[in-house]
């Protein structure tokens, strides 16, 4: 048994309430934990996180106080709310760009925050995040989510993608979690090849590494394919489409550092689209839409199957 679940339903159950939301499609489960009492080993996240027997996500957002979180009181004076990220397999990531919008919108929608300036905390440090008011202004469509990512670092190793015997040069983009960012003509030979794990290098990617396939769609216009760490193929990634607007402005021979302007890049992802400006002090924001789609109670079975 898990330890510490929060009682939902009568003292004899130890359900834990959940919501669902995605971001283009990059989905997880929200487990609010505000007072940082909930246990949820790997095992259970990935219990959690299966599509058929459980409730299915690319991922996990713990909602924790940061004065509850070991990891997060340090920031506590500066964000109220630590996003505890878990890959769909039960593994720690450091970022999540879509899960943080998702986040937010969670924050919003249990009335813990209203639209405007959010700052969450997550392992990669504090993020700012705007909540757009409702696009409707009539209450009935939920305005876009930004976030300030960051900046992205670029370490000068040329690495490799392999999938399935084929290799592809690829850029290492560091958006606080791993990136390996390939350009390719056609998409959807990436996406045939995604049937196989992706590799790069462990000597890069100690940790494992998300991979990036990209072909272009536009000036400032491209549209990407991502196998995520600790997931599989998924319909979006934030930080992946951030790693992939970088690359391809470098590669189109743009810095913003060095013009002084903000370059914004379109990026397609099979569950929608992100808008991605990086501004000339290097930060990067995405902006998207977040919705929060279901709510419920995750059974004491998911959370303790013996
Ligand atoms: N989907 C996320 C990235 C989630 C973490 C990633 N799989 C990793 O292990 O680094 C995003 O939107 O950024």
């Amino acid at each position: 048994m898990t330890t510490a679940q929060t009682p939902q339903t009568s003292p004899s159950t130890a359900s834990l309430a959940f919501l669902k939301g995605h971001g283009t499609e990059n989905d997880f489960v929200i487990v609010p934990d505000p007072d940082g009492v909930v246990d949820l080993p790997a095992a259970t996240v990935a219990r959690i996180c299966d599509r058929r027997a459980g409730i299915g996500g690319d991922g996990l957002l713990r909602v924790v106080r940061t004065a509850a979180h070991p990891e997060a009181r340090s920031v506590a004076d500066e964000a109220e709310w630590f996003m505890d990220y878990r890959n769909a397999d039960g593994s720690i990531a450091e970022m999540c760009g879509n899960g943080v919008r998702v986040f937010a919108r969670y924050l919003e929608h249990a009335g813990l925050v209203t639209a405007g300036d959010v700052p969450v905390a997550t392992r990669s440090g504090v993020k700012q995040v705007h909540i757009a008011k409702d696009a409707s202004g009539s209450g009935s469509a939920a305005g876009d989510i930004t976030v300030a990512m960051g900046r992205a670092l670029l370490p000068e190793d040329g690495v490799t993608v392999t999938v399935g015997g084929r290799s592809w040069p690829a850029r290492n983009v560091n958006m606080g979690n791993p990136h390996a960012v390939a350009f390719v003509e056609d998409l959807d030979h990436a996406g045939n090849l995604f049937s196989a794990p992706p590799f790069a290098p462990a000597s890069v990617y100690p940790d494992g590494v998300n991979v990036e396939f990209v072909a272009d769609r536009g000036p400032r216009h491209v549209a990407m394919r991502v196998h995520e760490r600790g997931a599989a193929e998924t319909r979006s990634c934030g930080t992946g489409a951030c790693a992939v607007a970088v690359a391809a402005a470098r590669r189109d021979g743009v810095d913003p550092a060095a013009t002084g302007e903000p370059v914004t890049y379109i990026v397609e992802v099979l569950g929608g689209t992100l808008v991605i400006t990086e501004h000339p002090d290097g930060e990067i924001e995405m902006t998207g839409p977040a919705v929060i789609v279901a709510e419920g109670l995750i059974d004491p079975v998911l959370l303790d199957p013996s």
